[in-house]
Formats: structure tokens, C-alpha cells, sequence
């Protein structure tokens, strides 16, 4: 230390962990064995994720009176643990104050609450909703000092938009910007979320550490990977993704500021592990987190049931999932190996309930009210339809939740029945094309992902993957039939999905114009079954969800 005490060396602990929404007495007691870890190590400070007590996105609850209170009561009790010597706090909670209703931090220390600084730049696009609840902070939010050490706390957005906040924060003092984060994950994010924070580097020559929420939150995957970038704009310390952890950070003063000196260098998984881990994480969470013991697939030996069922025992284990086959007429005998090839190959329950007698019912109920007219897709839903009864029976019966399986091409063309294989709580392969439900199949079957429950080996057939899609819903059906080749389809409803690209930017790609307006007319007329579907992860930087908005009843078509 010098003279005057301010210290040269401060350590920093951060927590990358996985709070539920709306559990404040459960994340304040994650807070507490965090804090109790950081002082273990000799951390001077821990800095917890945005809105942590609260758990982000906490969306409408902001609305409540007494979640507010809740929330302030909870960081106030936190505040007052600080005055054990250990170390101080910086926590991301709601506050009700005079000038509104804030997305807040608290810094606390030696026993009480030190400062309060509000989130300025509230981010409303997207998945982001936060101007409907909070208001943004009334002024430019200045330094805190901590122990002698001048800290700057821009929060998320705060680092992201262009309201100067952390160019103030450098202004009035700062010596170091510590950003606590609730930002979700989507394919490449970690490269965008450096490239937000190196430019900030430039702008205020400070150092950065960001930490970022872990865990999977309704639609939303929190990947963690909090990190540090130096003033010199080198990665100073990289924390793992899709895991929680707490770690200490050794930061030394030097004549150019604050440097990193310690802290974990992790590896980043690349493209198919990251939306993998992504799709898991968000299976898992979204199933404990609302307290089902099991979950049950319909396993038709088809590559999207048997993707989901690899995620589910991955996510969960293999003796929670139940795999059911419910063959038809039409199921081939390839099918039946495949699915039965599958639930051996992940060790979980698997059960053969057919489902003839169910849909010869119903059409046998109806055959003097559709006399003379003749069978098509009517007949098709009554086999999905029965299925999904089937699977929902024995959700009902068994408290274990559907897992759904439509992947986003399909939920794009509105390609799957509406309370048939609709059915279901939960869809981890909602936002992956059917292209990237091969490639991830395909990854998964040559690796395991760090932290998954489920088998090594080739747990999805090849010849899963090596078979034409098909619904078996008629003889000899293949997805082609009623749709263009996949790799087509995909790059089509990506242009018009992710880009908002026009008919004629599309065409100009090397697409036919006929197919790209019947895919664009084909998206635009399942609005109405994607309102009614289940939420699933969100992989891409659109997904079907709060991402896009569209209207269901709409006649506009592109066609300059
Ligand atoms: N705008 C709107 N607002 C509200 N409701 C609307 C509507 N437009 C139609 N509807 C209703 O929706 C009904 C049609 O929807 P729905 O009953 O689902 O049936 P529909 O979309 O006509 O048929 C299902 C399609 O999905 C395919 N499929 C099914 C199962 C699995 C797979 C697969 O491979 O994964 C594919 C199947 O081959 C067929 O092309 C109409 O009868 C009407 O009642
Ligand atoms: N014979 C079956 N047994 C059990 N479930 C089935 C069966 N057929 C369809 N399903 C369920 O309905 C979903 C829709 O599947 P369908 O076979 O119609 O086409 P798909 O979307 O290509 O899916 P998959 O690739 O899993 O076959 C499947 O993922 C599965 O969950
Ligand atoms: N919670 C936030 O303010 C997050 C916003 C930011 N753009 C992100 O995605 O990380």
C-alpha cells in the first residue's frame, strides 16, 4: 500500500452464476456462499451479474410493489454482512427511488450500503424490453470509491449504446470500469461483446471486466464467458462458457493504470459445441427451474426427436427422459430400429404405445360427417394429433414435460400440426435450421460436451442422418416433397428470417422467384401457429420469440 492507503493491489472476484428469476431469497443465498468463497480467496471485492438478486430478465415482476421491496430488502441484509471485513459487494438489484423505478447496482461495504448508481441506457429492441418497466437513471452516473479506488460501473447497455456513459466515467476519475451484464447468448456474441468492449477501451483507456448472468432463463441462454480486456486492449483473463464459477482476479496499480496480473484463461468452445452447449444449458435450466422430474419425446427415429432426445439426456440424464415410439400404418420398419437404436444408444426408458386404434377412432367418429369426401391432410393431423394426445396423457399421468421437436425451418413454413407434434412445453431445437440440427447431430456424435450426462459414442444412428426427413404421415412421404431441399429452404428463410432481405436481394443470391415467394408467403401465414407454439432457445440473432414481431394477420408480400 502506499501512504495514504489507497492499496496497490486489489483483487476482484467475480461471480458468474445462475440466479432464477423471481427466487430472491435463493439467489441471496447464492450471493452469500459466493461472497464466502471470494473472502476464502483473499477477494477485496466481488461483483455479481446484472439485477442478480432480482435474476434477469425479470420482465412485468418489476411491476410489483413487493418485489421491489423484496429486492431492496434482500441487498440491504447482504450490505449489512459486509461489515465482517470481508470483502465488499457491487449487486445488481431493482430500486424504487424518486425519479423512477431503476435497473440498479448497490456497492457495499465495511457494513453498509456505499453508493447506488443507475443503468442510464436501457435497451429496448430485440429480446430487450427494459424501457416498459424501468427509468433510465436521472443523471450521468459518476465513480465510486471503493477503499480508495475509483470504480466505474456502467451496467450492460450502458457499455453497448452511445450515451457516453463510460467516457464520463473516464472523465470524472474512473480507474477501472467493472460492468455487471445480463446478455444472452446467440451464435458469434462473444466476438460482438469484445468488440463492444475494446471500443470502449479506446474511447476511455481503461481497463474493462465484464461478467456476465450464466444459465438458461425462459427463451434466453446466459453464456457467461465474463472477461477482462486490458488498457493495451489485450484480453487480460477469460472466464469459462455456459458454466458458473467464481473467481478471484489478482489487479495491480502500474504507472499505466490498473493490469490484470491474475486470472483464468479459458477456452472458448467453437461454432456446433457453443450452440449445442447453448441448446442444453437452456433444456436443463428451463426444466429444473420449473420443477419437472422427467421429460418424455415422441421418438419417431427421425433426426429432430433424436437430437432433442440427446439434448434431453445430455441436459438431464438418461433416466430422465422417457422416449416413446407410437407407430402407424405408415411408420417403416427402418423407423422403428432407429428410434429403438437411439434410446438404447442414450440408455434411457423407451416404450412402443401404436396408434392405430386412436386415430381408426377418431376417423371411424367422423366417417358420416366427411361421407364422400376424400383423405388428405386431414387424415395426416389425425395421426400427429394422436400422438401428441398420447405424449400429453403421459405427461399428465407421470408429471414428466413434452419436449417438442419442430426445428426453425419447420416452425418457419409452419410445417407441423397444430396440437399434434405442436404439443409440448419445451423446444431446444426451436432456432436451429434443419441444416444446423444435422451439423450439431454430427458434432455430438464425435464429442461430449463438457458437463453433459449422456453417453460417449454415436448416439444419434447415422443412419439417422443418412435417411431422407420424412413425417410418415403417407406412404413413401419425404419433406421434399411438399418443400424445397433443405440447404435452399434454410438459406431462403435466413434472408428473409435473420436479414429482412428483400425478395429481389434474395433472387439475386441464385434463388428461384417462384420459390422464394411461396417460402415468404409460407412464413408469413404460420404467424398464427408460432404464437401458439412452445418457447425454445434462442441460438440465433433473430429467433421466433420476442426477437420478431410479426402481425398475423398481414397481406403485405414483397413483390417490387
Ligand atoms: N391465420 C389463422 N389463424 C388461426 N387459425 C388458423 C389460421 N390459418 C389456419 N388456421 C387453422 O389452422 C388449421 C391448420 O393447421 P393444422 O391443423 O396444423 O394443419 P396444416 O397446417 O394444414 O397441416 C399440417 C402441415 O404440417 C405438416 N407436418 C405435420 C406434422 C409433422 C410434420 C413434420 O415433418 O414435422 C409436418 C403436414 O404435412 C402439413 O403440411 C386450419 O384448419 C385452421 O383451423
Ligand atoms: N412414429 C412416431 N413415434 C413417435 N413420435 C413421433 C412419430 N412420428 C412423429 N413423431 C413426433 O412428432 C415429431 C414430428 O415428426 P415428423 O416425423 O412428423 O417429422 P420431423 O419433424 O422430421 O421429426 P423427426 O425428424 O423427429 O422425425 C417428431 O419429432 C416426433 O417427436
Ligand atoms: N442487459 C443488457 O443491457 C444487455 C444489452 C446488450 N446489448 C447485450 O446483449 O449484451
Amino acid at each position: 500500500m502506499t501512504k495514504n492507503h489507497v492499496p496497490d493491489v486489489l483483487r476482484i472476484a467475480v461471480a458468474q452464476l445462475n440466479p432464477v428469476v423471481g427466487d430472491i431469497a435463493g439467489n441471496l443465498a447464492k450471493a452469500r456462499e459466493a461472497r464466502a468463497e471470494a473472502a476464502r480467496h483473499g477477494a477485496d471485492l466481488i461483483l455479481f451479474t446484472e439485477l442478480f438478486i432480482a435474476g434477469y430478465p425479470p420482465e412485468d415482476l418489476i411491476l410489483k410493489p413487493a418485489f421491489l421491496t423484496a429486492c431492496e430488502r434482500a441487498v440491504e441484509d447482504l450490505a449489512g454482512e459486509t461489515g465482517d471485513g470481508g470483502p465488499g459487494v457491487i449487486i445488481g438489484t431493482p430500486l424504487k427511488r424518486e425519479s423512477g423505478t431503476h435497473n440498479s447496482v448497490v456497492v457495499a461495504d465495511g457494513g453498509k450500503i456505499i453508493a447506488e448508481r443507475y443503468k442510464l441506457d436501457l435497451p429496448n429492441y430485440g429480446e430487450f424490453d427494459e424501457k416498459r418497466v424501468f427509468q433510465p437513471g436521472p443523471e450521468m452516473p459518476g465513480p465510486v470509491n471503493f477503499r480508495g479506488v475509483r470504480i466505474g460501473i456502467p451496467i450492460c447497455e450502458d457499455l453497448w449504446g452511445d450515451l457516453g456513459v463510460c467516457e464520463t466515467l473516464a472523465e470524472s476519475g474512473a480507474e477501472i470500469l467493472l460492468v455487471p451484464n445480463g446478455s444472452p447468448y446467440y451464435r458469434g456474441k462473444i466476438d460482438v461483446r469484445q468488440q463492444v468492449v475494446i471500443r470502449q477501451v479506446i474511447e476511455t483507456g481503461l481497463p474493462i471486466l465484464y461478467a456476465n448472468q450464466l444459465g438458461g432463463q425462459d427463451e434466453l441462454v446466459f453464456d457467461g464467458a465474463s472477461f477482462a480486456i486490458s488498457a493495451r486492449k489485450t484480453l487480460a483473463f477469460q472466464m469459462s462458457q455456459f458454466e458458473e464459477a467464481v473467481v478471484v482476479t489478482t489487479w495491480k496499480r502500474e504507472r499505466e493504470g490498473w493490469v490484470c496480473a491474475d486470472g483464468p484463461m479459458s477456452k472458448i468452445p467453437e461454432k456446433e459445441e457453443a450452440d449445442y452447449r447453448a441448446c442444453m444449458l437452456g433444456l436443463r435450466d428451463y426444466v429444473n427451474k420449473n420443477g419437472f422430474k422427467n421429460v418424455v419425446i415422441g421418438l419417431s427415429g427421425g433426426i429432430d426427436s433424436a437430437i432433442c432426445a440427446a439434448l434431453a439426456v445430455d441436459a438431464l440424464g438418461e433416466d430422465r427422459l422417457h422416449a416413446v415410439m407410437m407407430p402407424y400404418r405408415y411408420t417403416t420398419k427402418d423407423s422403428l430400429k432407429d428410434a429403438e437404436d437411439c434410446a438404447r444408444a442414450l440408455g434411457c426408458r423407451y416404450d412402443i404405445v401404436p396408434i392405430f386404434e386412436p386415430v381408426e377412432g377418431f376417423s371411424h367418429a367422423l366417417t358420416q360427417l366427411f361421407e364422400g369426401m376424400s383423405e388428405g391432410i386431414t387424415e395426416e393431423n389425425l395421426q400427429s394429433r394422436a400422438r401428441g394426445t398420447i405424449l400429453m396423457a403421459i405427461s399428465n399421468k407421470f408429471g414428466s414435460m413434452v419436449v417438442t421437436t419442430g426445428n426453425k425451418s419447420e416452425m418457419s413454413v409452419g410445417y407441423a400440426t397444430l396440437y399434434g407434434d405442436m404439443n409440448g412445453g419445451f423446444n431446444p431445437i426451436k432456432d436451429l435450421y434443419k441444416m444446423q440440427v444435422y451439423a450439431l447431430s454430427r458434432w455430438r456424435n464425435t464429442h461430449v460436451p463438457p458437463g453433459a450426462l449422456g453417453p460417449s459414442g454415436e448416439v444419434i444412428p447415422q443412419h439417422v442422418i443418412d435417411k431422407a426427413p420424412s413425417a410418415e404421415l403417407r406412404p413413401d412421404q419425404t419433406d421434399q416433397d411438399s418443400l424445397p431441399p433443405y440447404p435452399m429452404l434454410d438459406d431462403i428463410l435466413e434472408c428473409l428470417v435473420e436479414n429482412e432481405m428483400s425478395v429481389d436481394d434474395i433472387v439475386a443470391r441464385g434463388h428461384d422467384r417462384e420459390t422464394v415467394h411461396r417460402i415468404e408467403h409460407l412464413l408469413y401465414i404460420a404467424e398464427y401457429k408460432r404464437r401458439q407454439a412452445a418457447p425454445g432457445v434462442k441460438i440465433t440473432k433473430k429467433n421466433f420469440g420476442r426477437d420478431r414481431r410479426y402481425p398475423i394477420t398481414n397481406r403485405f408480400r414483397d413483390r417490387t
